[in-house]
Formats: structure tokens, sequence, C-alpha cells
């Protein structure tokens, strides 16, 4: 690990607190930014590794693939490197913003914060074809955890991280065909949903409606980072398919009843396990040294 707490307070000691009110100004004009930029974040680290390979602008980059269509928050992240690069032109790399913003995202919804390592730099290569690495909605468990343990993060770090989903929302289109068309038998809906959730979803969702309404990943509790998403999963009210399974899966189960509030021996804190699996995630393919570089604009290789 070459990343390190602390790594611009000789260079940039503004740094950190920089990225933190800009995020905050932009989370109060609109809270929906927070959940934004944790997915943004996920998104960055999973392909190429966490060197912001996420915001390049251009022809089949990163964000012109499918599962980066919906990603929001570029704005944010641009103002902050604007800032930064008035203070210290030069220092702060994009990535480093970028997993920052995550971690600061989290604490404005009332979510745990950690120590951020910084030192991550900017990668130069965005390719669309390479985010075939991220996991899909209607992935199975074992495939959720092969794209993880890929990415040295194993089946915990795997349940804790896709709690991120206790904020933020899916457009229809990632889950209506749970509700209506999933079998040809019964009411044709996803067995697994609570069949009092089902008329809830559909009312969301209708079908022929406008697929990219939004709906919390976590009813209830859309905008509150807490463990409420795994009650949620226990009650059948799972939003995405992928979710779901971490409850009807035997080997994800028994990590999302740790998460419950049921403490027994082996119960888990979710709050204290997020912090300590992303410090994880956001070291995936981390380039120091003469790798990479610091991006002038977050759009754009130097
Ligand atoms: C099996 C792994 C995962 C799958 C299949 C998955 C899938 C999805 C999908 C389909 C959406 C809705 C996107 C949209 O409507 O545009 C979403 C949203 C979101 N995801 Fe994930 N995700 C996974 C893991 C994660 C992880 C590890 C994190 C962060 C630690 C995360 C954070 C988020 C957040 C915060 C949102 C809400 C975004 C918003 O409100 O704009 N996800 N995810
Ligand atoms: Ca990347
Ligand atoms: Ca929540």
């Amino acid at each position: 690990q070459t990343t390190r707490v602390g790594f611009y307070s000789k260079t940039c000691p503004r740094a950190e607190s920089i990225v933190r009110s800009t995020v905050q100004t932009h989370f109060r004009s609109n809270p929906t930014v927070a959940p934004a930029l944790l997915r943004m974040h996920f998104h960055d680290c999973f392909v190429q590794g966490c060197d912001a390979s996420v915001l390049i602008d251009g022809p089949n980059t990163e964000k012109t693939a499918p599962p980066n269509l919906g990603l929001r928050g570029y704005e944010v992240i641009d103002d902050a490197k604007t800032q930064l690069e008035a203070e210290c032109p030069g220092v702060v790399s994009c990535a480093d913003i970028l997993a920052l913003a995550a971690r600061d995202s989290v604490v404005l919804t009332n979510g745990p914060n950690w120590l951020v390592p910084t030192g991550r730099r900017d990668g130069r290569v965005s390719l669309a074809s390479d985010t075939s690495n991220l996991p899909g909605f209607t992935d199975s468990i074992d495939v959720q955890k092969q794209k993880f343990s890929d990415k040295g993060l194993n089946a915990q770090d795997l349940v804790t991280l896709v709690g991120g989903h206790t904020i933020g929302t899916s457009a229809c289109q990632f889950f209506m065909y749970r509700l209506y068309n999933f079998t040809t038998t019964g009411n044709g809906a996803d067995p697994s949903i609570n069949p009092s959730f089902l008329p809830q979803l559909q009312a969301l969702c209708p079908q022929n409606g406008d697929v990219t309404r939004r709906v919390g990943l976590d009813t209830g509790s859309e905008t509150r980072f807490d463990a409420s998403f795994f009650s949620n999963l226990k009650n059948g009210r799972g939003v995405l398919e992928s979710d779901q399974k971490l409850w009807t899966d035997a080997s994800t189960n028994t990590l999302v009843q740790q998460f419950l509030g049921i403490r027994g021996l082996l119960g888990l804190s979710f709050y204290v396990e997020f912090g300590k699996s992303m410090v994880k995630m956001s070291n995936i393919g981390v380039k120091s040294g003469t790798d990479g570089e610091i991006r002038k604009v977050c759009s754009a290789i130097n």
C-alpha cells in the first residue's frame, strides 16, 4: 500500500478541507450528490484502480459505457479541482479528490467518518470496454463475490460495501423486470419480493411508465446512512435483484444478519466495517511514484 493519511499535509495543507467544503456546498443545494459521489468512487476503483479514469471525457471512455451512464456529480469534482489548482497547482490528484469526496458524502448523510489515505495518482487510460469488471444488478452472488475477489475484496467487504445502497436511488429500468415478467407463474413477480412491498414498487414504476423515474434503494431511509438497508433485505424489501440475493443466498445471509443489530458473538457494526472496507476499496490498483500523473483538469489527461 502506497497511500498514507495526510499525504498533502505539507504540500497542500488545506486540500482535505477544500474538498469537504465543496462537497458540503453542493450537498446543501442538492443532497442527491452524496450517493452520486459514493457510487462514482466505486465505479472508478473497479476499473483500472482508483485513478480517476472514470472522469475522463471523450469517445469510448469509461463514462460512455452503459454501467456509467447514470453517474452524476462530475461538477462537484471539477469545482474542488479548480479551487485546489488555485491553491496548490499540480499537487492534488483527481483520484484523491474523488476518494475524499466519497468519504465526505457518507459523513454528510449521517454515516461514519474515517481517515482516507491519500497519494493516488491519476491514470491516463479510460476505455469503455474495461467496464465489464463492474458488477451487474442481475449477477448471482457467486459472480458478485468473484468480481470483488478479483479486486482483493472478500465476501464481507461485498456485503458491507453494497450496504452503500443505504443511500441513493435507482431508476425503474434496473428492477422493473422483477415486478411484472419475472416468472410465468403466480403473479409474475420475483418471488423474493415481499407481497406487501410489490404493489408499492409497482405503483412507483408502473408498466409502460417512465423507466427513468427514481426510487430509493433503501425504502424509507434513502437519505440516511444507516443499517436499515439490511433490515429491508431481511423483509424482502430489496429493490435490486443483486441486493435481495445478499439475503436469499446462504453464503451471504449470515453476514447480512450480523449487521442487523442481532448482535450475537459475531455481531458487527456496519458503521465500523464500512469505513474499513472503504479504505480497502479505495486502495485498489493505486498508482504512485512516477506512475500516472496529476491531472490539471479532471476530465482530461494532461
Ligand atoms: C454487486 C454490486 C453492485 C451492483 C450490482 C450495483 C448496482 C447499482 C445500480 C443498478 C444502481 C442504480 C443506478 C442508476 O439508477 O443509475 C446503483 C446505485 C447506487 N450504488 Fe450500487 N451497485 C453495487 C455496489 C455498490 C457499491 C460497492 C457501492 C458503494 C460503496 C454502491 C453505491 C451506490 C449508490 C450510492 C447508488 C445510488 C446512486 C444515486 O443515487 O445516484 N453500489 N447501484
Ligand atoms: Ca479507475
Ligand atoms: Ca438508509
